[in-house]
């Protein structure tokens, strides 16, 4: 429960050097007042392209624009001055290539101020990770359940359930790794792989419903305050906000019908 005071932000650096340690705390956040209440508490904040979904009711995160990234990139680094903020580069905006990924990721860091950004995609992604990695731009790497890739997956399915699949996602994990990701997401996939990937790499891993035996763990904020209405199933809800918010404008509403509310306090007296 403790908020570590800190006094200047967290860097990749600062997180690279976690792998092994005390685990990385990492949660999404799309605005700045959210951003505000959980920056004290942990290390990483992403802008996640899972927005798209939970802010803005899209059925995928494949239809999210660059410029709503960057607009909600901003929100949160307005809110929190001392986690890392990481954001999402959105689907079609950096896999066709290094140089079209610098040209946003640039665009994305010069107008957010965000210290470092996402990307999905495993071995076919490394040489973008190196080219970014070697100018200047910090890249988190995400393998396992992509959501970029559902068209391609089949839906939002878990990955590795075949010696084959395990195969290719562990050499994505260390292909992203050995070219120079910060940090690697390790999303959908089962347990025992998420465990042996993380003895393998040298990049701290951090999972999202994979392994406590990960270097860090990061959950969708909504989820796990029980604004979703429906949550993967390997969230834990922490708080039920969605039942609070209910409740708090169910009350106001009868207020106001019964003019209970405005009261006395809550409205302007003349002075004179
Ligand atoms: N609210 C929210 N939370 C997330 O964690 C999240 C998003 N949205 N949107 C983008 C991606 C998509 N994610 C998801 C979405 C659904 C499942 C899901 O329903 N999984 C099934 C298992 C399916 C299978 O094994 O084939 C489950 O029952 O949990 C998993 C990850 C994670 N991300
Ligand atoms: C769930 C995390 C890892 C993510 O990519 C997102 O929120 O978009
Ligand atoms: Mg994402």
């Amino acid at each position: 429960m403790s908020a570590e005071i800190r006094k200047k932000r967290l860097t990749a650096p600062d997180i690279r050097a976690r792998k092994g340690a005390t685990p990385v705390v990492a949660v999404t956040a799309y605005n700045a007042v959210m951003a505000r209440l959980v920056d004290p508490y942990v290390e990483i904040i992403l802008v996640g392209d899972s927005l798209a979904m939970v802010e803005h009711g899209m059925e995928s995160t494949l239809g999210v624009s660059l410029e709503l990234m960057i607009a909600h990139g901003r929100a949160v680094m307005a809110g929190a001055p001392a986690a890392l903020v990481v954001v999402d580069l959105p689907f079609g905006s950096y896999e066709a290539g290094p140089a079209e990924a610098f040209r946003t990721a640039a665009r994305v860091m010069a107008e957010t101020g965000c210290g470092a950004v996402k990307l999905e995609g495993g071995a076919h992604m490394a040489e973008t990770i190196a080219f970014l990695a070697e100018r200047g731009v910090p890249v988190m790497a995400h393998v396992g359940l992509t959501p970029q890739a559902m068209n391609a997956l089949g839906g939002f399915r878990t990955q590795g359930h075949d010696e084959e699949g395990r195969a290719a996602i562990l050499a994505d994990a260390r292909s992203v790794s050995d070219a120079g990701a910060f940090a690697v997401v390790l999303e959908g996939i089962v347990e025992p792989l998420a465990v042996e990937i993380t003895a393998a790499i040298a990049a701290p891993t951090i999972g999202i419903g994979a392994a406590a035996a990960c270097d860090g763990q990061i959950l969708v904020l909504e989820d796990m305050l029980g604004l979703t209405e429906r949550p993967p199933r390997f969230v834990k809800r922490y708080a039920e906000l969605g039942a609070a918010v209910e409740k708090a404008v169910g009350d106001y509403a009868e207020e106001v019908r019964s003019r209970a509310f405005p009261g006395p306090e809550h409205v302007y007296k003349p002075r004179g």
